[in-house]
């Protein structure tokens, strides 16, 4: 039986500044051909992690393989097999697409021919446009252009569509989903829930330097406290500690006589229940499933 090697294996990473642990003790593995989320509220450490694995940091701890190759001791090596989205700030603004596009691609003995991917990226309008005008769409699009002009087995993408309108972001994620098609691994550090839950086949919840939880989007969804939430204004007062005694009730809420409730689907239909005994009507009833948002707030304690 032959088994594949992670393409990129991150065990037990530290990283400290003056004494404080940014990256406490971080391990996970992506698979060839998967989209690996990373996620976490603003300083928890994700850039720091994601910057180990493309060698731009040096670990003080811990051990970093991109296809099994070191990306401090192997630099070179692993900067032919892993592309890395620039930031805005090392682009020239001068410098045309083509002009830029030609430049990255001279840096790699076998680049991808970058015509056809600008096709793909929708920049062949775009060549002789100088960087600095561009729209943040079409800039995010040379970035990723140029992530992938070595041909590279794995792509690390940090807040890729952070600033995009709401089209641009969905094109960006038709892209990704198009880079993986073509057999490449992607590392995505991102805030968007949605991004996350529609890209990631698994997603690692990044807290205060270390793993939260990691698991597929469904499943750290479950792990949500309430996996359902019920609200409804009652058509009479309800009495909070009955509702509070409902099977697997999570959570119970009474604001200017409307009631939420976090549960299962056993607690929907235990309200339902409670309020047909009543005769008690439920204006606006609505029930909703929790999401990765929901799920994100209770492993990372961060108040919306
Ligand atoms: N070179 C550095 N020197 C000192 N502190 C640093 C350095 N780089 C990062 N930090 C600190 O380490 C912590 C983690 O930073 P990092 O950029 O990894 O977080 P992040 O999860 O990517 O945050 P964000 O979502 O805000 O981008 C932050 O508190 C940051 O201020």
């Amino acid at each position: 039986m032959t088994t594949t090697r992670p393409v990129i294996e991150v065990s037990g990473l530290r990283k400290s500044y003056g004494g404080r642990a940014v990256v406490d003790g971080i391990s996970f593995a992506v698979e060839e051909g998967e989209i690996f989320g990373i996620l976490g509220p603003n300083g928890a450490g994700k850039t720091t992690t994601v910057e180990c694995v493309e060698g731009l940091r040096i670990p003080d701890a811990g051990r970093v393989r991109v296809t099994g190759l070191d990306p401090v001791a192997d630099h070179d090596a692993v900067s032919r097999v892993l592309g890395a989205q620039l930031q805005e700030s090392e682009l020239q603004e001068k410098l045309t697409v083509r002009e830029a596009l030609e430049l990255y691609a001279a840096f790699y003995p076998r680049p991808a021919d970058w015509r056809p991917l600008a096709e793909r990226l929708g920049l062949t309008g775009k060549l002789d446009a100088r960087f600095g005008k561009l729209s943040g769409g079409q800039k995010q699009r040379l970035f990723i252009a140029l992530a992938l002009i070595g041909d590279p087995r794995v792509v690390v993408l940090d807040e890729l569509t952070t600033g995009l309108d709401p089209r641009a972001r969905r094109d960006t994620w038709e892209l990704i989903e198009d880079i993986r098609a073509n057999g490449v691994t992607v590392l995505l550090v991102t805030h968007f829930m949605e991004e996350a839950q529609r890209l990631c086949d698994r997603i690692a919840v990044i807290d205060q330097g270390r793993i939260a939880a990691l698991d597929t989007p469904r499943g750290l969804i479950a792990r949500a406290t309430s996996a359902t939430l019920i609200s409804f204004t009652p058509s009479v007062p309800l009495d909070e500690g009955e509702l509070a005694a409902l099977p697997a009730v999570a959570s119970v809420e009474c604001e200017d006589g409307r009631v939420t409730l976090g549960g299962t689907d056993e607690t929907v239909n235990a309200v339902i229940t409670l309020l047909a005994r009543q005769h008690i009507t439920a204006h606006q009833l609505r029930v909703t499933d929790a999401t990765l948002d929901d799920a994100f707030l209770d492993l990372t304690g961060v108040a919306r």
